[in-house]
């Protein structure tokens, strides 16, 4: 894992990048501006997109320690705030429950005015993943296997929830769901997550 030391307000000023180039994308879903304005727009953002290349890294922002102390994975797909890739979902335990809120975008349709399947999958691979690693059993994904039991609507707000249920040597399993406010299921989630073996050591009890 590498650690880097940037300044806060850059990071800062780059997740705002990132929330600017995730409304863009909503805009980009959505407009029914006319072709000409369209065309303006494309060269418009070819010429940004070539101001950032001046300066640019391999890879996304890797783990770093927040100011509070956190770890944080700002480049993360599914968390990392200067990812625009990223919801970005902010997880919180509620006790060994990893629970976040979430409302999908129509920028996330797979069928018609409902979320992509795998939209909803990378969302709960990511919480049960969390789950197993804040119970002190950090994982890759393995197998994740999901139940799709309601359309998941976007615009709505919703919640996602993960625990992690048991563990044995370097395996071990998480459950979690997205779910309605009052509860009702939308998409269920298993999954086994395993230990690399180049991860051990690094962890207490490995
Ligand atoms: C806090 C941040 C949360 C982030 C959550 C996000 C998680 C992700 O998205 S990770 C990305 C997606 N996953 C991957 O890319 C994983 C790719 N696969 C791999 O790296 C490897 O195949 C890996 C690590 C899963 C297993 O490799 P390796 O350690 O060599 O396994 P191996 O030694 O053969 O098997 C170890 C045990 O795991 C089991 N196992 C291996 N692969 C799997 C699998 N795919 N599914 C279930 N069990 C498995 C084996 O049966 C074995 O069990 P047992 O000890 O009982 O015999």
């Amino acid at each position: 894992m590498t650690m880097e030391l940037t300044p806060e307000s850059r990071l800062a000023a780059h997740c705002e990048l990132a929330q600017q180039t995730r409304d863009l994308m909503d805009a980009v879903a959505l407009t029914e501006v006319k072709e000409d304005e369209l065309l303006a727009v494309t060269a418009e953002l070819a010429a940004l997109t070539e101001r950032l290349r001046a300066a640019s890294r391999a890879t996304p922002l890797p783990f770093d320690i927040s100011p509070d102390g956190n770890l944080r994975h700002l480049g993360n797909a599914v968390i990392g705030g200067a990812n625009p890739m990223a919801l970005p979902l902010v997880v919180e335990m509620d006790g060994l429950t990893a629970r976040a809120e979430v409302t999908f975008r129509p920028l996330h349709e797979g069928p018609p005015n409902g979320v992509h399947g795998g939209i909803s999958a990378m969302v709960l691979d990511h919480l049960l993943g969390q789950a197993a690693a804040a119970a002190g059993f950090p994982g890759m994904t393995g197998t994740l296997t999901l139940r799709y039991l309601r359309p998941v609507p976007y615009g709505t707000p919703l919640v996602a929830t993960a625990e992690h249920t048991r563990a044995e040597g370097r395996k071990s399993w998480a459950d979690g769901r997205i779910a309605l406010p009052d509860g009702t299921p939308l998409v269920e989630a298993s999954g086994v997550f395993v230990m690399p073996t180049a991860w051990l050591g690094r962890h207490p009890g490995t």
